[in-house]
């Protein structure tokens, strides 16, 4: 499913956040979208996903969702929300206990959604029981349980320790070679979006606009080696260069008021 901004334009009040967004999520890509603090990420990614309506301009949906999707527009969220008096399991079986599936499907679902991200051992454990990376991952398993044709991610990976970060990045590397999940992938950092993305949507400070479209070229899961390093070190450089003069306006303006 392609998602689809038109002209997206927002105010909360009287701060403008948004203005003259367009921009098409392909199917099966990764667009990670960066931008200086406050440039109306977060609020991009809730009206693309239906969250929130946008002041001005319109989101599309072309294509179908495939049959078994439960949810075609699905958020993984940085904190985790897990009910901590379920299992694993339940809280992954959570998501679907409100869709009319029979028993075995529902199983089915969560004994599949808990193999894609590595948690079967640990069905029967309590969030309390897990690390952080694990306690995320269950959020992942909770979205992939509905087949969504669309994940919408907002800093995944934010509340996360360095080392954790880099497991759950191999994750998410493992399962987007694996499966051509389309997903929009909000990120503050630009290494997480040089490894994961198919392309970057760079932001401009607030009032946010869509300021340029990076595709990286190389195929996700072939970016470790010395020529691709040479390569994404110059994307790096090229986004940063992009950033960083907007993030430097945005932090001023934020020690200013
Ligand atoms: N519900 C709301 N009501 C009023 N203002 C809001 C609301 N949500 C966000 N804002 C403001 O809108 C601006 C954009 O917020 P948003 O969270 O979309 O930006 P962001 O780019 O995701 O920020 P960050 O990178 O810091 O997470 C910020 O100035 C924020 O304070």
């Amino acid at each position: 499913m392609q998602v689809i901004a038109e002209a997206i334009g927002h105010d909360y009040g009287p701060l403008p956040v948004l203005e003259n967004v367009d921009l098409a999520v392909r199917e099966g890509e990764v667009l990670a979208i960066i931008g200086p603090s406050g440039c109306g990420k977060s609020t991009l990614l809730s009206i693309l996903g239906g969250l929130l309506q946008p002041s001005r301009g319109r989101v599309l949906l072309k294509g179908q969702p495939q049959a078994d999707c439960l949810n075609p527009l699905t958020f993984v969220f940085q904190d985790f929300a897990l009910l901590p008096w379920r299992s694993v399991a339940g809280n992954v079986e959570l998501v679907l206990e409100h869709h009319r599936l029979g028993s075995a499907e529902r199983r089915r679902r969560v004994a599949d959604a808990l193999a894609r991200t590595g948690l079967s051992d640990f069905a029967a454990a309590l969030p309390k029981q897990l690390s952080g990376g694990m306690r995320q991952r269950v959020g992942i398993a909770r979205a992939l349980a509905v087949r969504p044709a669309v994940l919408l991610l907002d800093e995944p990976l934010s509340a996360l320790d360095a080392q954790t970060r880099e497991l759950l990045l191999e994750d998410f590397e493992s399962l987007w070679v694996r499966e051509r999940t389309t997903a929009i992938y909000v990120t503050h950092n630009l290494s997480e979006a040089l490894r994961l993305a198919d392309r970057v949507a760079v932001f401009s400070r607030r009032p946010g606009r869509l300021k340029e479209l990076v595709e990286i070229p190389l195929p996700r899961g072939q970016r470790s080696g010395a020529q691709a390093q040479v390569e994404l070190a110059a994307l790096h450089d090229r986004l940063w260069g992009l950033i960083r003069a907007e993030a430097q306006s945005a932090v001023t303006e934020l020690e200013h008021g």
